[in-house]
């Protein structure tokens, strides 16, 4: 039974859905509790980034040593640099009991999934993907080389969101980010009867 450790979710969905924005909306919103785990990457700093707030950026060196040292939890190359999730955060703050949010693309959520089983996986989908391309666009960080790569990656990754336990669209970031928090809730009441009736199960076990 494992209701003292936290939850680990995972944000995940094509780059310019609004994961980032839907994101900052959970950790603004006054009943939010889950800690946020900062990702690593070897991406440059864009305009107006924090390194150890938005990433921990490394080089290309510094990464690969650290894959070397088994110091992630999953890591992915996408578009051209590697992204990461350091493990010894992660482990940490879970077994202090609290929730950790990652917000990661696909092939490093498949990786958690293999790892963390229990996890809360939830894809973030565009309304279509005109506005996907729009919203890259908008955004105004990436070259038309870029974004038509991200847009590349977007068609293999909407693919695959069968393989999460939820689907959120975010048309509205206000909505998507009220959906994630309740889908969390809704997880959390999930947990707690499981090991209710594991605890009820056990001691008729025990008599
Ligand atoms: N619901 C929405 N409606 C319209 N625009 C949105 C919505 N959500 C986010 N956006 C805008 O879309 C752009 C991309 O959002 P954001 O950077 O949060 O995406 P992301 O999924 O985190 O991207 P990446 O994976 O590349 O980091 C931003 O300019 C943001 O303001
Ligand atoms: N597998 C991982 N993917 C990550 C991680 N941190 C961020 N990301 C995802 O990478 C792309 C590109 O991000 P950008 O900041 O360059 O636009 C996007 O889908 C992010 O969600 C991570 O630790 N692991």
């Amino acid at each position: 039974m494992t209701s003292d450790k936290g939850l680990l979710i995972v944000l995940s969905g094509p780059s310019g859905v609004g994961k980032g924005t839907v994101r900052k909306a959970i950790f603004e919103h006054p009943e939010t509790d889950f800690k946020y785990s900062i990702s690593m990457t070897t991406r440059k700093k864009r305009e107006g980034e924090v390194d150890g707030v938005d990433y921990f950026f490394k080089t290309k060196e510094e990464f690969e040593a650290l894959i070397e040292q088994d110091k992630f939890i999953e890591y992915a190359q996408y578009v051209g640099n590697y992204y990461g999730t350091p493990v010894d955060y992660v482990e940490q703050t879970m077994a202090d009991g609290h929730d950790v949010f990652l917000e990661i693309e696909v092939e490093g959520a498949k990786q958690v999934r293999e790892k963390f089983p229990e996890a809360l996986f939830i894809f973030l989908a565009p309304p279509n993907l005109t506005q996907l391309e729009e919203r890259l666009v908008n955004r105004g960080t990436d070259s038309p080389e870029i974004i038509r790569h991200r847009i590349d990656e977007a068609k293999r990754e909407l693919k695959l969101m069968n393989l999460y336990d939820y689907v959120v669209i975010n048309d509205d970031v206000d909505l998507a980010r009220g959906r994630v928090q309740c889908i969390v809730e809704a997880s959390h009441m999930r947990r707690a009867r499981v090991e209710s009736k594991l605890r009820k199960m056990l001691l008729e076990v025990n008599q």
